[in-house]
């Protein structure tokens, strides 16, 4: 079939006709398709998946390497040396663009494939009906027909039809509203825009809230979605503030390139009285060796290969600019079920006023002559949503799934008859009730935080006995759940309410929720990740602080947060209650004076209010969240942290960062990360910059020595240096594995900038300066071991020529072997080498390795010699230069040694 024939395929249906027909168009049924037609359907429609337009962009791309603002600089120097009649150097300019451009169109390409790789990480899922049974099937095989299962968190991946159910659906995706619209099935819209039909919903909204069942009537790019796809362009990559720092700075050395340059002209011909286009093509050349033209690149592709990196670990991040982010994080706010603990529940008590049991006793345990603990056991049951498949396994909340397989185990039947109502589980009021069929009657059957279902608790199941909730007995229930929470267990209040069979089911909540009877508590353990406590270590030794911000009770979430460390002996508890009545500015003063911070029974909006107080102190937050209402949190923090196990699909989308395995100790190797590939792109900013001052001072010497000494440097000598230098090693720099120590100092403050003063006085006066001295040395040492005086003439046909190209030759290879000293010295910003490894980046060695080849071959072959006027090196000449790199690497070993030296001095 053509691609001209698709896109009617998905359409030959009108999706706002009557349901009955629309099932029969789509050959569809409630119970939704079976595996083999959904198969074959596949077949027929293609994958339910995108394809943006714009896929073959490289030419584009390729071209916007050669006139980026950068590169027009170097085709304006060309043109100038090609109207100045030097030819060569013209040509070897546009030679110099192309490397370049050849180089960074490369990179950059490297680059975008490891951004599109991380799609794979995190596959789209989609539940619906196969064969009569939930099923969840990746989104790229859903098809027309399949019957949708969405729930509140999810995001839609096919345009559909509602069948059943009624969801909130957050459409600015697709409109840009932000309030979500009330989409059901009991709505049926005909003759408005399919957009505004509000029984339908479409491929990549989300569900805020509600249930619903829907059937598929369009994929791929047959949908809403898909159309805006196929109109718009890829989406544009926006720059870091990172790259915009660099693309800055590389700016203004341009600009000092062309003031230098500038300068050079006068300083030649007044000073070494040379004519004016020659000084002009000098002043060229200056400007060529200095523009800054592979830095970006490069720093793209280091980001880039960070987010690989982090993927590959666990963390899969959204943009380019989360690394440098993360290397800056202050604050890690974290949640503490699922992140901190395994998430992993098991009821290891139950208590009722009769007793207390432990489940994993067995039934025998189980008291059949205590009422309570039926009531409490058949709660459990009715008001869960944990399900049991064909294969008796659990899936669903884990809260939940642990009640269930309590209950199962201390013997409880099944759940019985029907349910008749259902106020699902809030996460600010922290309870859940249902209206079920059961035990001969219908009930009311709540359970949830014991603060908020005590309260609506007026008598107490005792020995059989309905008895009222005096103060007294009120207060002894909360001691118990005091000291089943001070061992960290998660503790629950269930309570129920026998209903008039003659009095229709409350419709709403407070009705529902009120004059209950307390049954008992269940508590259950949900043990701390063993990695845990190794990586809060980590956070405190790198001046992280972790605010540990729950939905839990104080007591449970203090335990826990002492057991994997974060805390100590007392830590500040705040509750939700307490937060609420706090104004802006105590919030302020509570989290400047307390370090160690434990929010209780919190609610979405808290976490909102601390990412928000904490930021406007000027620290990085990172803050995580699972559910549909931690989306605005994430949204809001510099780093949102969604999991990608046990979160929604809206907190996933709203997340900056993605944990593959919802562990808290991802999060601080992300950030590990992250300090890495910034110290990472120091090193080579660093190393590109030392070798300004070695290219500007042969010019400097010539011009200011008034013609006494002959130029040490050839234009395309400097040119051949420059091309065949700075890319391959500032590459291998990126690829530096951490210097020690990375993870004991403080965050980097949010303003610093990633090029500081001290790294550029350090590449160019110190480093820079080295270099330039060596190289000159090199110089003068075969001049003047030729007989040279100053003011010999050493042009061709004189008796020193031969030596002055040697001499000339001394100083491209002295600068080279000079730049073999910068990078070993460039690898570590305090550490000794030594403490990471002389060859522990082999990346490097082999780059260094090309450059020394690339060096013999423009020294030695006679094609070369001709274009760069370079000469054969005798033995004891390549001996002069070859302590070079040791001299560099060691005084700047010397340097790093004075620094620690220095720091671990006391005050
Ligand atoms: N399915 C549920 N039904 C009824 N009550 C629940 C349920 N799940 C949790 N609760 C109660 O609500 C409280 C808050 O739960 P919530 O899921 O918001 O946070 P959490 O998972 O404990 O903590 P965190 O925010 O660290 O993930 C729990 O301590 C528990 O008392």
């Amino acid at each position: 079939m053509s691609q001209a024939e698709q896109p009617a395929q998905g359409r030959e249906v009108d999706p706002t006709e009557r349901l009955e027909l629309l099932l029969r168009d789509l050959r569809s049924a409630r119970s939704g398709l079976t595996s083999r037609e959904a198969a074959r359907r596949l077949v027929q429609y293609g994958p339910n998946e995108l394809h943006r337009r714009g896929g073959h962009r490289w030419p584009g791309e390729l071209v916007r390497q050669f006139t980026h603002p950068l590169a027009l600089l170097l085709w304006a120097a060309a043109a100038l040396a090609w109207v100045a009649g030097i030819i060569p150097v013209a040509v070897a300019i546009v030679v110099v663009i192309v490397i370049n451009a050849a180089f960074a169109f490369v990179q950059e390409l490297q680059a975008e494939r490891a951004v599109e790789a991380l799609a794979a990480y995190l596959p789209v899922q989609a539940k619906v009906l196969r064969d009569g049974r939930p099923a969840v099937v990746p989104a790229a095989e859903l098809v027309p027909g399949d019957v949708l299962v969405i729930d509140e968190g999810d995001r839609i991946s096919a345009d559909a039809r509602l069948v059943e159910g009624g969801v909130e659906i957050d459409l600015s995706m697709l409109t840009g509203e932000a309030m979500p619209v009330f989409r059901s099935a009991e709505l049926l819209d005909t003759g408005v825009s399919l957009l505004r039909a509000r029984d339908l919903v479409f491929s990549g909204t989300m569900c805020t809230e509600g249930r619903a069942r829907a059937v598929v009537f369009a994929t791929g790019m047959r949908t809403e979605l898909g159309r805006i796809a196929a109109l718009s362009e890829r989406v544009q990559r926006e720059e870091s503030p990172l790259e915009r720092q660099v693309r800055k700075v590389a700016w203004l050395i341009a600009a000092i390139a062309v003031v230098t340059g500038a300068a050079f002209v006068p300083l030649a011909t007044f000073g070494a009285h040379l004519p004016v286009p020659e000084a002009a093509v000098f002043a060229v050349g200056l400007l060529v060796g200095n523009v800054p033209e592979g830095l970006l690149p490069v720093i793209t592709l280091a980001l880039a290969l960070g987010v690989r990196d982090l993927a590959r670990r666990g963390a899969v991040v959204k943009r380019l600019s989360a690394v440098e982010t993360l290397g800056a994080t202050g604050v890690i706010c974290t949640d503490k079920t699922g992140t901190l603990t395994e998430n992993r529940m098991r009821v290891t008590v139950i208590w009722t006023a009769a007793g207390t049991y432990e489940p994993e006793d067995g039934p025998a345990a189980g008291d059949a002559r205590d009422p309570a603990l039926g009531g409490l056991l058949s709660v459990m049951v009715a008001c869960n949503n944990a399900q049991r498949d064909l294969a008796g396994t659990l899936t669903g909340d884990p809260t939940e799934m642990a009640m269930l397989a309590a209950a199962d185990r201390l013997g409880a039947p099944g759940r019985t008859g029907g349910r008749l109502r259902l106020f699902h589980f809030d996460p600010v009021l922290k309870r859940m009730s249902t209206v079920d069929e059961r035990d001969g009657g219908t009930w009311v059957d709540t359970k949830g935080a014991p603060e908020t279902v005590l309260p609506l608790c007026t008598a107490i199941m005792e020995g059989g006995e309905v008895r009222p909730l005096t103060a007294a007995r009120r207060h002894d229930v909360e001691q118990v759940v005091d000291a089943h929470a001070r061992r960290g267990l998660r503790v629950l209040a269930l309570a129920a309410r026998r209903l008039d069979p003659a009095r229709p089911a409350p419709q709403e909540r407070a009705d529902a929720e009120r004059e209950l009877t307390l049954l008992g508590l269940v508590a259950m353990h949900d043990p701390p990740r063993a990695e845990v406590a190794e990586a809060v270590a980590y956070c405190h030794a790198a001046g992280i602080r972790i605010i540990v911000v729950t939905g839990d009770h104080a007591l449970t979430a203090a335990a826990i947060a002492q057991q994997v460390g974060i805390a100590g002996e007392h830590p500040v508890v705040v509750t939700g209650e307490r937060l609420d009545a706090m104004s802006e500015h105590d919030l302020d003063a509570l989290l400047r004076e307390h370090r160690q911070l434990i929010f209780a029974r919190s609610s979405p909006e808290a976490k909102l209010r601390i990412a928000d107080a904490l930021r406007a102190e000027g620290h990085v937050v990172a803050m995580t969240g699972d559910g549909v209402n931690d989306a605005p949190a994430l949204r809001r923090a510099d780093i949102g942290v969604a999991m990608g196990r046990s979160g929604t699909d809206v907190a996933k989308e709203a997340a900056t960062m993605v944990l593959t395995d919802d562990n808290f100790a991802t999060i601080v190797a992300a950030i590990r990360s992250g300090r890495q590939v910034y110290d990472n792109i120091r090193k080579f900013i660093c190393y590109i910059f030392a070798h300004t001052t070695p290219e500007i001072v042969p010019f400097l010497v010539f011009a200011l020595a008034g013609g006494a000494v002959p130029l040490p440097l050839t234009v395309l000598q400097l040119l051949a240096f420059d091309v065949g230098t700075e890319t391959l090693p500032a590459l291998a720099l990126g690829r530096e594995p951490a210097e020690p120590g990375l993870m004991r100092r403080p965050p980097r403050e949010r303003s610093e900038s990633v090029i500081r003063t001290s790294m550029l006085l350090r590449a160019w006066l110190f480093l820079g300066v080295i270099c330039a001295v060596l190289s000159m040395s090199g110089f003068f040492y075969v001049l003047l071991k030729a007989g040279w005086h100053p003011g010999d003439p050493t042009g061709p046909g004189s008796p020193l020529h031969h030596a002055y190209r040697q001499a000339t030759t001394m100083t491209f290879l002295g600068m080279i072997t000079c730049q073999i000293g910068t990078a070993f010295a460039a690898r570590t910003e305090r550490a000794s080498l030594r403490s990471v490894g002389v060859t522990s980046n082999p990346l490097l060695l082999w780059g260094i390795a090309f450059e020394l080849a690339l060096a013999a071959v423009l020294i030695y072959t006679p094609p070369f010699q001709a274009l760069l006027g370079t000469a054969a090196l005798t033995m004891d000449m390549l001996a002069f230069v070859a302590p070079f790199p040791l001299i560099v690497w060691g005084a700047d070993e010397i340097r790093r040694w004075l620094l620690r030296r220095r720091e671990a001095q006391p005050l």
